[in-house]
């Protein structure tokens, strides 16, 4: 499973957002220990209670018994890459070590590649709560 194959992952999961508040659809896709999770925005008319593909593919992933996050893709369709939205960083971060890989393309074919670490410097972890 390379990233162009994780890509074309979130963007088949990208076809099943639900956006008809924002219009813009979102895809991600997670590899954890060999398997592939897949997540999709899904809007809600109270906005706030909408929730990120990011989410979904972590949910997918828990779902399923996973509980390690060894690559990132998210893809979208304006001009440039999306990187994962505050609260979504914290929960990669969750499953995932800083070098985890967190690849961003567009449908148009734009790509960029950044890092768990890279996307929540300092962040808060487990380590934190050391009695
Ligand atoms: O990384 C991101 C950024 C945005 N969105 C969604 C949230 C909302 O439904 C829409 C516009 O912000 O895009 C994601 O799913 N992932
Ligand atoms: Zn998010």
């Amino acid at each position: 499973m390379d990233h162009a194959d994780l890509i074309e992952a979130a963007r088949d999961a990208r076809e099943a957002a639900y956006a008809p508040h924002s219009g813009f659809k979102v895809g991600a896709a997670i590899l954890s220990e060999g398997h592939v999770h897949r997540g999709c925005n899904v809007e809600n008319v109270a906005y706030p209670e909408g929730t990120c593909a990011e989410a979904g593919a972590i949910a997918a992933m828990a779902l399923a018994g996973g509980r390690r996050i060894d690559a990132v893709a998210v893809i979208s369709g304006g001009a440039a890459p999306v990187p994962p939205c505050g609260g979504c960083r914290q929960k990669l971060n969750e499953f995932a070590e800083a070098d985890v890989p967190v690849i961003m393309a567009t449908t148009g074919g734009a790509r960029e590649e950044t890092t768990v670490g890279a996307l929540l410097p300092g962040a808060f972890g487990a380590e934190h709560m050391d009695a």
